[in-house]
């Protein structure tokens, strides 16, 4: 962890403000991913730059690809792709990313030569044995259980029984590629319910649009036909559940948060926002003939009972909401939240209970009893959403620093700016 403590700034009034959101760390992950697989050169714009975008690009490029910036922000890149062999020898960093270290592997069983995989030291912790037994069972060879681990392929592919209750990514990992196997692959979940099905869906969405046959009709189980994945030109939507904290702080202050361009259909789990902060009481529409997304609180936050099973990486933001709110709430159905960034189960109890709340970890979730809460440091454990989540108390309790806010930047390196303009403007 990190010993530099961010001191989160206090909101003096009612929030207003519009805050624009850089792309979408699952699509633009999901989108490098599939041009690197496709039949010919294409493009991906305003795709995010952040930490696990970077690992993307980087893995990506240890396997051949080239990628080029075409334009570029701070924030944001366009890029041109051009597939290449898929080579072997190839060592990659995974960082902390769980779409880099599941989604990158199938692709790496196609290479002609081994690819290494490691991480930070608690990746190593988060679960990968399914998927590199899938992996195995389509014909590759794997060293090892987890990160470490190092894939041999060529692998044909075929049918494969997995237990996908700890991560939708071994699904989405393996259906990404899927293609390029020259049998294509049927997978059968078998296990307790595959969590966060929107990342299914976005993963099955952006398959078909590049013009690939999905067969999803039966419940659990995917047939991917073998066949080419198109080139194309994709644009990466605004990533909505970074939207979670900003859109909090309308609910905390009392005030008006807008998001410009919320996409009016989309995959994302970050969609899910709008119905939780209506049940904690905000207003949530959008502004008169446009996309933009407006939410107002009046600073009374209800309690919620929310399974978010399909949606659990807007747990920290919801939790903390629910440690600020005027009723008890329950979150139940994240149990997989223990093998993300760090246990967040464990995590958010521990901090918030260390600035006097009162929350308590379930066998599937959490239960928080609101308190009033005082000043103290809120560790983020190289958690983005934890460190989002202790700047979002630090809206309303003064004295809260956050640990490491620099963590942010596994999906959204200028949070930080972000987050002070958002209160400049009012
Ligand atoms: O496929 C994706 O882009 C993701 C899937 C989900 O993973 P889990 O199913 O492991 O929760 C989600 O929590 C993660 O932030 C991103
Ligand atoms: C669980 C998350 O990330 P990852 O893609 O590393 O699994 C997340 O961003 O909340």
């Amino acid at each position: 962890m990190s010993n530099e403590h961010w001191p989160a700034p206090v909101a003096t009034g009612p929030i207003v403000a519009s805050v624009s959101l850089p792309g979408s760390k699952s699509v633009t992950n999901r989108a490098l991913l599939l041009a690197a697989l496709a039949d010919g050169p294409g493009v991906v714009r305003q795709a995010l730059r952040s930490r696990d975008a970077d690992l993307m690009v980087a893995a990506l490029r240890a396997l051949g690809t080239t990628l080029t910036p075409l334009a570029e922000t701070s924030s944001s890149v366009d890029w041109q792709v051009r597939p290449g062999e898929i080579r072997g020898g190839a060592a990659v960093d995974a960082g902390l990313a769980g779409t880099v270290m599941r989604f990158v592997p199938p692709m790496a069983a196609l290479a002609d030569g081994p690819v290494s995989f490691d991480g930070d030291p608690h990746a190593r912790k988060r679960p990968m044995g399914p998927i590199l037994d899938a992996l195995r069972a389509l014909g590759a060879r794997v060293d090892g259980d987890a990160l470490p681990f190092t894939v041999h392929g060529p692998l044909t592919g075929g049918e494969v029984t997995l237990d996908a209750s700890a991560s939708s990514q071994f699904v989405s990992g393996l259906l990404l590629t899927a293609a390029r196997f020259a049998k294509g692959v049927t997978i059968r979940h078998v296990g307790p319910p595959v969590p966060s099905q929107p990342h299914i869906r976005m993963t099955i969405h952006m398959l078909r649009t590049a013009g690939v046959a999905v067969d999803d009709t039966e419940p659990d189980v995917w047939r991917v036909e073998p066949g080419p994945i198109a080139a194309r030109d994709w644009v990466v939507e605004p990533d909505l559940s970074n939207a979670a904290p900003f859109l909090a702080a309308a609910l905390v202050t009392g005030g008006t948060v807008t998001v410009p361009d919320w996409p009016p259909a989309t995959t994302q789990a970050g969609d899910a926002l709008r119905g939780l902060l209506t049940d904690m009481g905000a207003t949530v529409g959008r502004a008169d003939g446009t996309a933009d997304l407006v939410v107002s609180g009046t600073g009374e936050i209800a309690g919620i009972d929310a399974d978010l099973h399909e949606v659990g990486e807007l747990t920290p933001t919801i939790a903390v909401l629910a440690a600020l709110a005027g009723s008890p709430s329950r979150i139940r159905g994240v149990a997989h939240l223990r093998g993300h960034e760090t246990d967040r189960l464990t995590a958010l109890v521990t901090e918030i209970n260390r600035l006097g709340g009162d929350a308590e970890e379930t066998d599937d979730g959490l239960l928080v009893r609101p308190r009033p809460l005082h000043g103290g440091t809120f560790h983020s454990y190289d958690d983005h959403r934890m460190a989002t989540a202790g700047a979002v108390l630090g809206l309303a309790v003064r004295g809260i620093e956050v640990e490491n806010i620099a963590t942010t930047g596994k999906t959204l390196p200028e949070f930080a700016a972000m987050w002070a303009s958002m209160l400049a403007a009012r």
